[in-house]
Protein backbone atom coordinates (compact mmCIF):
# COMPACT_ATOMS: atom_id res chain seq x y z
CA UNK A 1 0.00 0.00 0.00
CA UNK A 2 1.27 3.25 -0.63
CA UNK A 3 -0.44 6.46 1.42
CA UNK A 4 0.03 9.89 0.43
CA UNK A 5 -0.46 11.99 3.55
CA UNK A 6 -0.87 15.49 2.89
CA UNK A 7 1.55 15.87 0.67
CA UNK A 8 2.85 18.94 -0.69
CA UNK A 9 5.53 19.94 -3.41
CA UNK A 10 7.17 23.78 -3.86
CA UNK A 11 9.73 23.38 -6.72
CA UNK A 12 12.51 25.84 -5.77
CA UNK A 13 10.91 29.02 -8.22
CA UNK A 14 7.43 28.78 -6.40
CA UNK A 15 5.38 26.91 -8.09
CA UNK A 16 3.12 24.79 -6.13
CA UNK A 17 2.71 21.26 -8.35
CA UNK A 18 0.75 19.07 -5.71
CA UNK A 19 -1.05 20.81 -2.54
CA UNK A 20 -2.42 18.30 0.40
CA UNK A 21 -2.36 15.18 -1.51
CA UNK A 22 -3.93 12.76 0.91
CA UNK A 23 -4.73 9.15 -1.08
CA UNK A 24 -4.37 5.52 -0.74
CA UNK A 25 -2.89 3.27 -3.54
CA UNK A 26 -4.05 -0.26 -2.05
CA UNK A 27 -1.73 -3.35 -2.74
CA UNK A 28 -2.32 -5.30 -5.43
CA UNK A 29 -4.82 -2.89 -7.20
CA UNK A 30 -4.23 -0.26 -10.44
CA UNK A 31 -4.31 3.43 -9.03
CA UNK A 32 -5.26 6.12 -11.51
CA UNK A 33 -3.99 9.54 -11.54
CA UNK A 34 -5.98 11.90 -13.81
CA UNK A 35 -6.31 15.27 -14.39
CA UNK A 36 -5.40 17.91 -16.96
CA UNK A 37 -1.92 19.40 -18.03
CA UNK A 38 0.48 20.88 -15.26
CA UNK A 39 -1.76 19.17 -11.81
CA UNK A 40 0.93 17.38 -10.64
CA UNK A 41 0.66 13.85 -11.73
CA UNK A 42 4.55 13.18 -12.40
CA UNK A 43 5.31 15.37 -9.97
CA UNK A 44 3.05 12.81 -7.44
CA UNK A 45 4.12 10.06 -9.21
CA UNK A 46 8.10 10.65 -8.61
CA UNK A 47 7.89 11.27 -5.09
CA UNK A 48 7.62 8.01 -4.73
CA UNK A 49 10.61 7.09 -5.91
CA UNK A 50 12.38 10.07 -4.26
CA UNK A 51 13.19 11.17 -8.55
CA UNK A 52 11.45 14.22 -6.64
CA UNK A 53 11.30 15.15 -2.56
CA UNK A 54 8.30 16.42 -1.03
CA UNK A 55 8.10 19.22 0.78
CA UNK A 56 5.72 18.62 3.11
CA UNK A 57 3.89 15.43 4.14
CA UNK A 58 4.68 11.97 3.77
CA UNK A 59 4.32 9.26 1.42
CA UNK A 60 4.75 5.94 3.08
CA UNK A 61 5.14 2.93 1.35
CA UNK A 62 3.90 -0.37 3.16
CA UNK A 63 4.43 1.82 6.03
CA UNK A 64 7.56 3.09 5.70
CA UNK A 65 8.39 6.60 4.93
CA UNK A 66 10.26 6.80 1.87
CA UNK A 67 12.09 9.96 3.18
CA UNK A 68 13.83 7.42 5.39
CA UNK A 69 15.27 4.72 2.49
CA UNK A 70 18.16 5.89 0.57
CA UNK A 71 17.03 6.31 -3.55
CA UNK A 72 18.81 3.32 -4.55
CA UNK A 73 17.32 0.75 -2.11
CA UNK A 74 13.83 2.28 -2.44
CA UNK A 75 13.63 2.04 -6.36
CA UNK A 76 14.94 -1.46 -6.36
CA UNK A 77 11.60 -1.98 -4.93
CA UNK A 78 9.80 -0.19 -7.76
CA UNK A 79 9.40 -0.27 -11.07
CA UNK A 80 9.37 2.49 -13.32
CA UNK A 81 7.78 2.84 -16.75
CA UNK A 82 7.83 5.94 -18.89
CA UNK A 83 6.32 7.51 -22.27
CA UNK A 84 8.23 6.29 -25.20
CA UNK A 85 9.95 3.64 -22.96
CA UNK A 86 12.91 5.43 -22.10
CA UNK A 87 15.01 2.64 -23.53
CA UNK A 88 19.12 2.22 -23.93
CA UNK A 89 19.50 2.68 -27.72
CA UNK A 90 23.05 1.37 -27.88
CA UNK A 91 21.94 -1.74 -25.81
CA UNK A 92 20.41 -4.81 -27.04
CA UNK A 93 16.46 -5.30 -26.35
CA UNK A 94 17.23 -8.15 -24.13
CA UNK A 95 19.96 -6.49 -21.62
CA UNK A 96 17.58 -3.16 -21.82
CA UNK A 97 15.28 -5.45 -20.34
CA UNK A 98 18.00 -7.08 -18.38
CA UNK A 99 19.61 -3.88 -16.85
CA UNK A 100 18.24 -4.10 -13.18
CA UNK A 101 19.44 -7.85 -12.77
CA UNK A 102 22.87 -6.62 -13.60
CA UNK A 103 22.82 -3.92 -11.39
CA UNK A 104 21.72 -6.09 -8.56
CA UNK A 105 24.94 -8.32 -9.56
CA UNK A 106 23.14 -11.22 -11.42
CA UNK A 107 25.41 -12.75 -13.31
CA UNK A 108 24.98 -12.58 -17.20
CA UNK A 109 23.52 -15.99 -17.84
CA UNK A 110 20.42 -15.45 -15.10
CA UNK A 111 20.11 -12.13 -16.25
CA UNK A 112 19.36 -12.83 -19.44
CA UNK A 113 17.48 -16.05 -19.20
CA UNK A 114 14.78 -13.60 -16.74
CA UNK A 115 15.14 -10.95 -19.81
CA UNK A 116 13.57 -13.58 -22.04
CA UNK A 117 10.87 -15.03 -20.00
CA UNK A 118 10.06 -11.57 -19.59
CA UNK A 119 9.84 -10.44 -23.07
CA UNK A 120 7.36 -13.89 -23.69
CA UNK A 121 5.26 -12.58 -20.50
CA UNK A 122 4.65 -9.09 -22.07
CA UNK A 123 3.69 -10.95 -25.76
CA UNK A 124 7.13 -10.20 -27.52
CA UNK A 125 8.66 -12.55 -29.85
CA UNK A 126 12.36 -14.13 -28.70
CA UNK A 127 13.61 -13.15 -32.05
CA UNK A 128 13.44 -9.36 -31.06
CA UNK A 129 16.19 -10.25 -27.85
CA UNK A 130 18.96 -9.49 -30.22
CA UNK A 131 17.43 -6.11 -31.97
CA UNK A 132 18.27 -2.61 -31.04
CA UNK A 133 15.46 -0.56 -29.43
CA UNK A 134 15.27 1.55 -32.67
CA UNK A 135 14.71 -1.54 -34.81
CA UNK A 136 11.40 -2.00 -32.79
CA UNK A 137 8.45 -0.59 -33.36
CA UNK A 138 6.74 1.99 -30.65
CA UNK A 139 4.21 -0.54 -29.31
CA UNK A 140 7.06 -3.03 -29.14
CA UNK A 141 9.05 -0.70 -27.23
CA UNK A 142 6.83 0.53 -24.77
CA UNK A 143 5.75 -3.56 -23.89
CA UNK A 144 9.97 -3.79 -23.78
CA UNK A 145 9.72 -0.81 -20.79
CA UNK A 146 7.52 -3.16 -19.45
CA UNK A 147 9.27 -5.78 -18.90
CA UNK A 148 12.20 -4.00 -17.78
CA UNK A 149 10.51 -2.43 -15.42
CA UNK A 150 9.33 -5.80 -14.16
CA UNK A 151 12.43 -7.54 -14.23
CA UNK A 152 13.48 -7.33 -10.90
CA UNK A 153 9.54 -8.30 -9.61
CA UNK A 154 9.40 -5.31 -7.88
CA UNK A 155 6.21 -5.02 -5.61
CA UNK A 156 5.32 -1.64 -6.89
CA UNK A 157 5.03 -0.02 -10.55
CA UNK A 158 4.92 3.41 -11.14
CA UNK A 159 3.65 4.26 -15.11
CA UNK A 160 3.97 7.57 -16.51
CA UNK A 161 1.75 8.19 -19.23
CA UNK A 162 3.19 4.91 -20.60
CA UNK A 163 1.03 4.57 -23.82
CA UNK A 164 0.32 7.98 -24.59
CA UNK A 165 3.11 7.88 -27.91
CA UNK A 166 1.19 4.97 -29.88
CA UNK A 167 -1.27 5.31 -31.65
CA UNK A 168 -5.00 4.51 -30.35
CA UNK A 169 -4.88 0.36 -31.58
CA UNK A 170 -1.55 -0.07 -30.57
CA UNK A 171 -2.96 2.04 -27.14
CA UNK A 172 -5.62 -0.32 -26.57
CA UNK A 173 -4.00 -3.51 -27.24
CA UNK A 174 -1.22 -2.42 -24.56
CA UNK A 175 -4.09 -1.49 -22.34
CA UNK A 176 -5.32 -5.05 -22.73
CA UNK A 177 -2.03 -6.54 -21.92
CA UNK A 178 -1.39 -4.44 -19.09
CA UNK A 179 -4.32 -5.84 -17.62
CA UNK A 180 -3.75 -9.29 -18.37
CA UNK A 181 -0.53 -9.14 -16.27
CA UNK A 182 -1.77 -7.82 -13.76
CA UNK A 183 -4.11 -10.63 -13.36
CA UNK A 184 -1.46 -12.48 -12.97
CA UNK A 185 1.20 -10.64 -11.01
CA UNK A 186 -0.97 -8.63 -8.78
CA UNK A 187 1.75 -5.56 -8.47
CA UNK A 188 0.73 -2.27 -6.80
CA UNK A 189 0.46 0.13 -9.55
CA UNK A 190 0.56 3.96 -9.95
CA UNK A 191 -0.37 4.83 -12.96
CA UNK A 192 -0.26 8.14 -14.57
CA UNK A 193 -2.59 9.55 -17.80
CA UNK A 194 -4.36 12.48 -18.81
CA UNK A 195 -6.53 10.07 -20.96
CA UNK A 196 -10.05 9.80 -18.83
CA UNK A 197 -10.93 6.75 -21.27
CA UNK A 198 -7.81 4.92 -20.12
CA UNK A 199 -8.40 5.86 -16.88
CA UNK A 200 -11.77 4.08 -16.71
CA UNK A 201 -10.11 1.23 -18.36
CA UNK A 202 -7.44 -0.06 -16.25
CA UNK A 203 -8.15 1.96 -12.78
CA UNK A 204 -9.43 0.05 -9.92
CA UNK A 205 -9.33 3.67 -8.34
CA UNK A 206 -8.90 6.91 -10.27
CA UNK A 207 -7.82 10.05 -8.57
CA UNK A 208 -8.87 12.95 -10.60
CA UNK A 209 -6.83 15.93 -9.85
CA UNK A 210 -7.16 19.46 -10.90
CA UNK A 211 -4.61 21.96 -11.38
CA UNK A 212 -2.55 22.55 -8.50
CA UNK A 213 -2.39 19.44 -7.22
CA UNK A 214 -5.38 18.82 -5.39
CA UNK A 215 -7.44 15.76 -5.41
CA UNK A 216 -10.81 16.57 -6.73
CA UNK A 217 -12.97 13.02 -6.95
CA UNK A 218 -11.33 9.64 -5.84
CA UNK A 219 -13.51 6.49 -6.72
CA UNK A 220 -13.95 3.57 -8.72
CA UNK A 221 -14.77 4.40 -12.62
CA UNK A 222 -18.25 3.19 -12.17
CA UNK A 223 -18.47 5.71 -9.30
CA UNK A 224 -16.92 8.14 -11.12
CA UNK A 225 -19.04 7.88 -14.14
CA UNK A 226 -22.33 7.64 -12.16
CA UNK A 227 -21.58 10.34 -9.03
CA UNK A 228 -18.94 12.97 -10.37
CA UNK A 229 -18.04 15.12 -7.14
CA UNK A 230 -18.20 18.20 -8.90
CA UNK A 231 -18.40 20.23 -12.14
CA UNK A 232 -14.72 19.84 -12.98
CA UNK A 233 -14.99 16.26 -12.51
CA UNK A 234 -18.17 15.95 -14.96
CA UNK A 235 -16.86 18.23 -17.41
CA UNK A 236 -13.51 15.83 -17.42
CA UNK A 237 -15.65 12.73 -18.01
CA UNK A 238 -16.74 14.52 -21.24
CA UNK A 239 -19.68 13.81 -22.94
CA UNK A 240 -21.32 9.98 -23.28
CA UNK A 241 -21.04 9.31 -19.53
CA UNK A 242 -24.78 7.81 -19.03
CA UNK A 243 -23.96 5.32 -21.97
CA UNK A 244 -20.28 4.58 -20.51
CA UNK A 245 -21.36 3.98 -17.42
CA UNK A 246 -23.35 0.64 -18.68
CA UNK A 247 -20.47 -1.10 -18.99
CA UNK A 248 -20.05 -1.19 -15.77
CA UNK A 249 -22.95 -2.82 -15.05
CA UNK A 250 -23.28 -6.44 -15.26
CA UNK A 251 -25.77 -7.73 -18.04
CA UNK A 252 -26.14 -11.21 -15.94
CA UNK A 253 -28.79 -9.69 -14.00
CA UNK A 254 -31.14 -9.83 -17.28
CA UNK A 255 -33.91 -11.66 -17.26
CA UNK A 256 -34.17 -14.52 -20.70
CA UNK A 257 -36.50 -15.34 -23.19
CA UNK A 258 -35.84 -19.32 -23.95
CA UNK A 259 -38.80 -19.52 -25.92
CA UNK A 260 -37.93 -17.14 -29.01
CA UNK A 261 -35.08 -19.80 -29.98
CA UNK A 262 -35.66 -22.72 -32.58
CA UNK A 263 -33.17 -25.34 -34.20
CA UNK A 264 -32.65 -24.46 -38.01
CA UNK A 265 -33.99 -28.50 -38.59
CA UNK A 266 -37.11 -27.07 -37.17
CA UNK A 267 -40.34 -27.47 -39.98
CA UNK A 268 -41.21 -23.90 -40.88
CA UNK A 269 -44.92 -24.82 -40.28
CA UNK A 270 -44.52 -25.78 -36.76
CA UNK A 271 -43.23 -22.50 -35.87
CA UNK A 272 -45.51 -20.22 -37.93
CA UNK A 273 -48.47 -19.83 -35.13
CA UNK A 274 -45.89 -18.18 -32.72
CA UNK A 275 -47.09 -14.77 -31.73
CA UNK A 276 -43.74 -13.36 -31.73
CA UNK A 277 -42.59 -11.07 -35.14
CA UNK A 278 -38.62 -12.78 -35.10
CA UNK A 279 -37.61 -16.04 -33.79
CA UNK A 280 -33.86 -16.60 -33.39
CA UNK A 281 -32.48 -19.61 -35.68
CA UNK A 282 -29.79 -21.43 -33.99
CA UNK A 283 -27.68 -24.94 -35.22
CA UNK A 284 -27.27 -27.92 -34.48
CA UNK A 285 -24.61 -27.15 -31.48
CA UNK A 286 -27.05 -24.16 -30.41
CA UNK A 287 -24.93 -21.36 -32.55
CA UNK A 288 -26.55 -18.88 -33.53
CA UNK A 289 -27.30 -18.42 -37.18
CA UNK A 290 -29.56 -14.96 -37.06
CA UNK A 291 -33.29 -13.92 -36.75
CA UNK A 292 -35.84 -14.96 -38.89
CA UNK A 293 -39.38 -12.73 -39.10
CA UNK A 294 -42.48 -14.87 -38.70
CA UNK A 295 -43.86 -13.42 -41.72
CA UNK A 296 -40.97 -14.51 -44.56
CA UNK A 297 -41.79 -18.25 -42.90
CA UNK A 298 -42.79 -20.58 -45.88
CA UNK A 299 -45.15 -23.07 -45.52
CA UNK A 300 -43.47 -26.03 -46.03
CA UNK A 301 -39.98 -27.22 -45.08
CA UNK A 302 -37.48 -26.36 -42.58
CA UNK A 303 -36.09 -23.25 -41.41
CA UNK A 304 -32.63 -23.72 -43.40
CA UNK A 305 -34.08 -22.32 -46.66
CA UNK A 306 -35.47 -18.83 -45.01
CA UNK A 307 -32.59 -16.15 -45.14
CA UNK A 308 -31.79 -15.03 -41.77
CA UNK A 309 -31.07 -11.34 -40.58
CA UNK A 310 -28.03 -10.23 -39.08
CA UNK A 311 -27.55 -10.56 -35.14
CA UNK A 312 -25.92 -9.13 -32.25
CA UNK A 313 -25.08 -11.23 -29.22
CA UNK A 314 -23.42 -10.74 -25.69
CA UNK A 315 -21.73 -13.18 -23.17
CA UNK A 316 -24.33 -13.14 -20.90
CA UNK A 317 -21.87 -14.40 -17.59
CA UNK A 318 -18.86 -11.64 -18.67
CA UNK A 319 -20.51 -8.84 -20.68
CA UNK A 320 -22.16 -5.50 -19.65
CA UNK A 321 -24.96 -4.09 -20.15
CA UNK A 322 -23.76 -1.43 -22.98
CA UNK A 323 -22.73 -5.45 -24.80
CA UNK A 324 -26.12 -6.06 -24.14
CA UNK A 325 -27.85 -2.72 -25.65
CA UNK A 326 -25.48 -2.98 -28.48
CA UNK A 327 -26.44 -6.35 -29.24
CA UNK A 328 -30.22 -5.46 -29.46
CA UNK A 329 -28.81 -2.35 -31.96
CA UNK A 330 -27.07 -4.86 -34.13
CA UNK A 331 -30.94 -6.74 -34.03
CA UNK A 332 -33.64 -5.92 -36.73
CA UNK A 333 -35.41 -7.51 -33.63
CA UNK A 334 -34.20 -5.17 -31.50
CA UNK A 335 -33.73 -7.80 -29.06
CA UNK A 336 -30.01 -9.30 -28.28
CA UNK A 337 -29.15 -12.77 -28.02
CA UNK A 338 -26.98 -14.19 -25.04
CA UNK A 339 -24.66 -16.42 -25.44
CA UNK A 340 -22.47 -18.53 -23.10
CA UNK A 341 -18.90 -18.74 -23.39
CA UNK A 342 -18.42 -21.58 -26.15
CA UNK A 343 -20.94 -19.04 -28.02
CA UNK A 344 -24.37 -21.20 -27.56
CA UNK A 345 -27.58 -19.19 -26.88
CA UNK A 346 -28.57 -19.29 -23.82
CA UNK A 347 -31.78 -17.25 -24.46
CA UNK A 348 -32.85 -13.61 -25.59
CA UNK A 349 -33.20 -10.26 -23.89
CA UNK A 350 -36.02 -8.65 -25.24
CA UNK A 351 -36.35 -4.83 -26.19
CA UNK A 352 -39.00 -4.52 -23.21
CA UNK A 353 -36.43 -6.23 -20.50
CA UNK A 354 -33.38 -3.78 -21.73
CA UNK A 355 -35.90 -0.88 -20.94
CA UNK A 356 -36.21 -2.45 -17.82
CA UNK A 357 -32.78 -2.72 -17.10
CA UNK A 358 -32.15 1.18 -18.14
CA UNK A 359 -34.38 2.21 -15.70
CA UNK A 360 -32.95 0.00 -13.14
CA UNK A 361 -29.62 1.59 -14.10
CA UNK A 362 -30.50 4.97 -14.38
CA UNK A 363 -32.40 4.66 -11.02
CA UNK A 364 -28.99 3.88 -9.37
CA UNK A 365 -27.09 7.03 -10.79
CA UNK A 366 -28.10 10.30 -8.83
CA UNK A 367 -25.19 12.25 -10.33
N1 LIG B 1 11.43 21.14 -11.92
C1 LIG B 1 10.40 21.97 -11.89
N2 LIG B 1 10.55 23.25 -11.51
C2 LIG B 1 9.51 24.11 -11.44
N3 LIG B 1 8.25 23.76 -11.76
C3 LIG B 1 8.04 22.50 -12.15
C4 LIG B 1 9.09 21.54 -12.26
N4 LIG B 1 8.57 20.37 -12.68
C5 LIG B 1 7.24 20.58 -12.85
N5 LIG B 1 6.92 21.87 -12.54
C6 LIG B 1 5.59 22.47 -12.56
O1 LIG B 1 4.75 21.79 -11.64
C7 LIG B 1 3.42 21.67 -12.17
C8 LIG B 1 3.05 20.22 -12.23
O2 LIG B 1 3.87 19.56 -13.18
P1 LIG B 1 3.74 17.99 -13.47
O3 LIG B 1 4.73 17.63 -14.51
O4 LIG B 1 3.79 17.25 -12.19
O5 LIG B 1 2.27 17.94 -14.07
P2 LIG B 1 1.53 16.83 -14.92
O6 LIG B 1 0.15 16.77 -14.37
O7 LIG B 1 2.31 15.58 -14.92
O8 LIG B 1 1.50 17.51 -16.35
P3 LIG B 1 1.51 16.86 -17.84
O9 LIG B 1 0.25 16.08 -17.99
O10 LIG B 1 1.54 18.09 -18.70
O11 LIG B 1 2.75 16.02 -17.92
C9 LIG B 1 3.44 22.36 -13.51
O12 LIG B 1 2.99 23.68 -13.34
C10 LIG B 1 4.91 22.36 -13.90
O13 LIG B 1 5.22 23.45 -14.72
Amino acid sequence: MITFDDVSKRYPDGTVAVDGLTLHAPTGEITVLVGPSGCGKTTSLRMVNRMVDATGGRILLDGVDVRTVDPPTLRRGIGYVIQQAGLFPHRKIVDNVATVPYLLGWDRKRARARAMELLERVGLDAGLAGRYPFQLSGGQQQRVGVARALAADPPVLLMDEPFSAVDPIVRASLQDELLRLQSELNKTIVFVTHDIDEAIKLGDRVAVLRVGGRLAQLASPAELLAEPADDFVREFLGRDRGIRRLSFVPGDGLRLRTDLTVPVSAEAASVRGTAEPWLAVVDGEGRPLGWVAREDLPDSGTLAGVPAAPYGAFVRERDSLRSALDAALLSPSGNALAVDGAGRVEGVVTRDELDAALARAAGGARG
